[in-house]
């Protein structure tokens, strides 16, 4: 059972956390897979989600966007327990395995998602500036009339996130969103991760195993083995572990925490 209490802002006029996690653990299966996971992600920032492949960090996205069984803990997203109906319109959740209907254009598949998220005649002119922004968004202009599947993974993979675009989310969980993707617009989409953190104020989640992408966000959870191994901004990482990139960071934590025979949050003996 989730303990969804609330968490209001403690610190007089500093808006409170876009997700704050006490505690949080999660089973699949019969593994535990997050283990007591303690964390805040502030509002307007961007937060990358680092760690070897099987860490935790879908399972982490999962229960952040509501979608994961068999959480316990504290989980307040939003100023809601996670998984509350009234935090789906807020919320864009951009998952590994993209969601599109192939046998439809891009703009098909834009067209039709926003017909669900704003239903009737009245909100014509809104669904078409919104559809067109969101495709301008991603990068998929010259690509609108396309078949979905005739894109390739990247492609495809960028219409999902223009999915998410459309309804204006305050938080954005993105999985992956830069596999497949070539350096321009990778660079191009970490801007407008940027843009959206700046200029919407949305609080954005992103998962990678890229560590050089690391260096763009404005925190970093570094995750092993269902763990939290450290939380803190990139520049922070190198200058405590004197170390000159992220990934030299994380593995002088993981050798760290193995020396010691603990993870690093664990009291030590
Ligand atoms: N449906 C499931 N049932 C049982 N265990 C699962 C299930 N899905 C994932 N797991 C296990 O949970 C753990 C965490 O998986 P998760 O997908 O969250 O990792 P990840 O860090 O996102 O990995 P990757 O980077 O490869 O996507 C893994 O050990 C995995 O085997």
């Amino acid at each position: 059972m989730v303990n969804y209490e609330f968490e209001g802002s403690r610190e007089g006029t500093r808006p409170p956390p876009a997700v704050a996690a006490r505690g949080l653990t999660v089973r699949r299966g019969d593994r535990t897979v997050l283990r007591g996971l303690d964390f805040t992600l502030e509002p307007g920032t961007i937060t990358g989600l680092l760690g070897p492949s099987g860490c935790g960090k879908t399972t982490l996205m999962r229960v952040v966007a509501g979608t994961q069984a068999e959480v316990t803990g504290t989980l307040d997203v939003l100023g809601l327990p996670a998984g509350s109906p009234a935090l789906r319109p807020r919320i864009g959740y951009v998952t590994q395995a993209p969601s599109v209907y192939t046998d439809l254009t891009v703009r098909q598949n834009l067209d039709y998602f926003a017909a669900v998220l704003h239903p009737g005649r009245t909100h014509r002119d809104e669904r078409r500036s919104a559809v067109t922004r969101a495709i301008e968004e991603v990068a998929l202009t010259t690509h609108a009339d396309v078949l979905a599947a005739a894109l390739s993974g990247g492609q495809r993979s960028r219409v999902s996130l223009a999915v998410a675009l459309l309804s204006t989310p305050d938080l954005l969980v993105l999985d992956e969103p830069t596999v497949g993707l070539d350096p321009v617009l990778r660079r191009d989409l970490w801007d407008l991760f940027h843009r959206l953190a700046a200029d919407r104020g949305a609080t954005l989640l992103i998962s990678s195993h890229v560590m050089d992408e690391a260096e763009r966000c404005h925190r970093l959870l570094l995750m092993r083995e269902g763990r939290i191994l450290a939380e803190d901004t990139p520049g922070a990482l190198r200058t405590r572990t004197g170390t000159g990139t992220v990934e030299e960071a994380f593995l002088h934590l993981v050798a760290e925490a193995a020396s010691r025979g603990t993870h690093p949050e664990e009291p030590t003996p």
